[in-house]
């Protein structure tokens, strides 16, 4: 039998954690390698992610070596080889972004510290939990001892927004496009970008007016349009989403094809260097390489610089609260 791989899910016992795991443990995420879950909770939760250990146990998934429930993050991140950074503090009714942002850090720093002191050597990270790109941010910042390019935040969920749109729009099936592309941050300033998108191979092409006024819309707002017709946002969609992040990273993206993961940027696209920001990327041997010198229009690349400039307000805000190191 293969050596187990242990993964880290912190906000385990909500939504996306109630799907999430039940697919990590099938064996969605590995490649079919044996899998050891960690699931970390607040005290509060911890007997709900208790008894989502019970269904877990009860699916007899062949895969699953074993689910250890905990409230303390040394504890819940020995051995890490994958950190799924799903908890966060939502907002709440009167709560200002700087409110949510320093909520945040006080959650991703620790978490971050303890990730740096207690996680493998091959630890990889994605932090779902909004707001996500900074919330990545902060974790690195305090895992000084980690290689940068291991933290990453998903726009994958944005990227399967976006195909699903197109394919659509095409009238084909999403499984016939390659190429769809989310720049910047996992909000509303967010950059669905279809200007390369392949369709069984070949170029396909949009009217500008379709994309500006339909296509980039309903993707950058799909999650509140979730939200106002489910009354909870999305879950399942967003489990799947983290699910093809882990996967691609540690088995390889498609032959041909490239998919959107925020990380930190190295300054390409004129993204300020450090900033954990959406870019196309593919992965081979467990490695992220951001596809580089695309040709980009003036609007996408506006789009670029505003959302980084978003990210921007939102490291400083976080900074200005000695939140950062
Ligand atoms: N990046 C993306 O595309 C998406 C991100 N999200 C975000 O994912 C996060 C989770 O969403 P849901 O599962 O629906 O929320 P939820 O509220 O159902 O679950 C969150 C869980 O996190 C736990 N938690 C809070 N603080 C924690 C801490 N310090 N350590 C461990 N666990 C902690 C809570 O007890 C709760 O069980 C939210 O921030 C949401 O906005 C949601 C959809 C898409
Ligand atoms: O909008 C939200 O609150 C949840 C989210 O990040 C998404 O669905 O993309």
């Amino acid at each position: 039998m293969r050596t187990p791989i242990t993964v880290t899910v912190t906000g385990a016992a909500g939504q996306i954690g109630y799907a999430l795991l039940f697919r990590i443990a099938a064996g969605d995420m590995l490649g079919g390698s044996p899998v050891r879950l960690r699931l970390l909770e607040i005290p509060q939760a911890v007997a709900a992610a208790e008894g989502t250990a019970m269904e877990l146990a009860d699916a007899a998934f062949p895969l699953l070596d074993s689910v250890d429930v905990f409230d303390d993050a040394d504890a819940a991140f020995e051995g890490a080889n994958v950190a799924l950074l799903v908890g966060a503090r939502p907002r709440t009714a009167g709560m200002e972004r700087g409110d949510l942002l320093a909520a945040n850090a006080g959650i991703f720093g620790p978490q971050g510290r303890a990730i740096g002191d207690h996680a493998a050597d091959d630890i990889r990270v994605l932090a779902v939990g909004n707001p996500a790109n900074t919330n990545a941010l902060i974790a690195q910042a305090h895992a000084p001892d980690v290689p940068a390019e291991r933290f990453t935040a998903m726009t994958r969920l944005d990227h399967n927004r976006g195909l699903a749109q197109l394919a659509a729009k095409l009238g084909v099936g999403v499984g016939r496009l390659t190429r769809m592309t989310v720049w910047g941050n996992h909000s509303s300033t967010q950059v669905p970008d279809p200007s390369h998108l392949l369709l069984d191979g070949e170029p396909v092409g949009f009217a500008p007016e379709w994309v500006a006024d339909e296509f980039v819309p309903t993707v950058a707002n799909r999650g509140a349009a979730i939200i106002a017709a489910r009354g909870a946002s999305s879950a399942a969609s967003a489990a799947s989403a983290a699910i093809d992040h882990v996967r691609d990273w540690v088995l390889g993206t498609r032959e041909g094809d490239w998919v959107s993961v925020a990380l930190p940027s190295t300054g390409l696209y004129g993204v300020p260097a450090g900033l954990v920001s959406s870019f196309p990327a593919t992965s081979a041997g467990g490695e992220w390489q951001v596809v580089e010198g695309l040709e980009l229009s003036d609007a996408v690349r506006a789009g670029i610089a505003a959302s980084a400039a978003e990210l921007v307000a939102e490291r400083d805000a976080v900074r200005a609260l000695g939140l950062l190191p």
